[in-house]
């Protein structure tokens, strides 16, 4: 009979470079699978990461490399640092994401630092790592991974939406997991933000203070990548290219574009949402505190949206992160075709002892 009750490390380095999330976490599978999370942090990046971490697309491949191996080695001080403060006996293994450097799946390339053999032989633990370079030698987007987590974990909901640089979805649709980007959250409010010296718009105070530019949302509901159907996905060149321009050449104050646009991400969330009634909505991610946003979506669709615990809001990706490595040692599926594109179902994830 299989292991069915693992307690793991999940770890995941986000694109926002706020930090590396860790959690520990206990899965335990009795005809489905249950978490319990028992600690969880966010270690901050110093300046001299965020800044590398920041520009490492720029980077040549000798530089990666090089990289890589302090990044690992920066990682394994980080997890061992988490393990010992929190006195964590008995993990069965730590499940790390580590941090996207380049992903080209169109070129069959994706490449995430922090996922040598060397963390294993530092932190002597087993280590599941590197998730997303075999569903790219399938063909797949290597992207997103976090809905067979969704799936699995968090059935009892209709929709998983995160409110992170990008609002995405998953959910099921005829039998098949579907997952896509639907609109900017996060990579465009903080822009505007970010122009009145603030790191972003607290609960969305300065949002509420503004009022809608009609003409501003229509050109923004416009856009073509909204009329796609699924599965699609948005990157930041893209905000750079088709929504900054749109909206800085009409010269509006800053809570008026902050307003807007929190009404554009409701309106499309909302379409999204509403082609189903009775439905319910977990909402994780950053963009699940700002209270303005939230408000006009629940004026916006019936289904019923609920907002987790801050564990959940901050480490579902970590918590999914430590489940995909489970899944792993289970040698089950842990990544989607229906979500990626893959040429099929699997496994994914390198597994290294010390
Ligand atoms: N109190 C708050 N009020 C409004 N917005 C908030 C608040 N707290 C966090 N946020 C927003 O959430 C963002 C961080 O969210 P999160 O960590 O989910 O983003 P992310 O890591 O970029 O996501 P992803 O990598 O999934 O796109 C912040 O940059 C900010 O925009
Ligand atoms: C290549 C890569 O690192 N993609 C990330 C990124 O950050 C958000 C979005 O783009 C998502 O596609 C993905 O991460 C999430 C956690 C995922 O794989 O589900």
């Amino acid at each position: 009979m299989k292991k069915n009750l693992f307690r793991v490390i999940g770890v995941m380095s986000g694109t926002s470079l706020d930090g590396i999330d860790l959690v520990d976490v206990t899965f335990e599978f009795e005809e489905k699978w249950r978490y319990t999370i028992h600690h969880s942090e966010t270690v901050k990046y110093p300046e001299t990461w965020y800044q590398t971490l920041k520009h490492l697309v720029t980077f040549s491949e000798v530089q990666l490399r090089e990289i890589d191996a302090d990044y690992t080695e920066f990682l394994a001080h980080i997890i061992q640092r988490f393990i010992s403060k929190n006195h964590i006996n008995g993990i069965d293994a730590v499940c790390s994401h580590g941090h996207t450097a380049k992903h080209e799946p169109a070129k069959g390339y994706t490449y995430q630092i922090g996922n040598l053999s060397m963390l294993s032989k530092k932190l002597k633990q087993t280590v599941v790592c590197d998730f997303r370079a075999q569903d790219v030698a399938l063909g797949g987007q290597g992207a997103p991974l976090v809905p067979i987590g969704d799936k699995l974990l968090f059935s009892d909901y209709t929709f998983c939406l995160n409110l992170g640089g990008f609002a995405n979805i998953s959910f099921e649709n005829e039998g098949e997991r579907i997952a896509y980007d639907i609109c900017p959250v996060n990579s465009v409010l903080n822009h505007y933000a970010n122009r009145l010296g603030f790191e972003y718009d607290n609960e969305g105070s300065m949002a509420s203070k503004g009022s809608v530019d009609d003409l501003l949302l229509k050109r923004l509901n416009d856009l073509d990548f909204y009329a796609l159907p699924f599965p699609k996905s948005l990157g930041i060149e893209w905000v750079n290219s088709e929504i900054l321009p749109r909206i800085n050449k009409m010269d509006l104050p800053v809570e008026i574009v902050l307003r807007t646009f929190t009404e554009h991400i409701t309106d499309q969330i909302s379409e999204v949402l509403n082609t189903t009634t009775g439905a319910t909505v977990l909402i994780t991610g950053g963009g699940a505190y700002h209270t303005f946003l939230i408000d006009r979506l629940r004026e916006k669709t019936s289904n019923q949206l609920h907002i987790p615990n801050s564990d959940l809001v901050e480490f579902k990706e970590a918590l999914i992160f430590g489940f995909l490595g489970v899944l792993k040692l289970r040698d089950e599926v842990n990544c989607l075709k229906s979500v990626t594109g893959a040429s099929k179902n699997h496994s994914s994830g390198k597994i290294f002892t010390p």
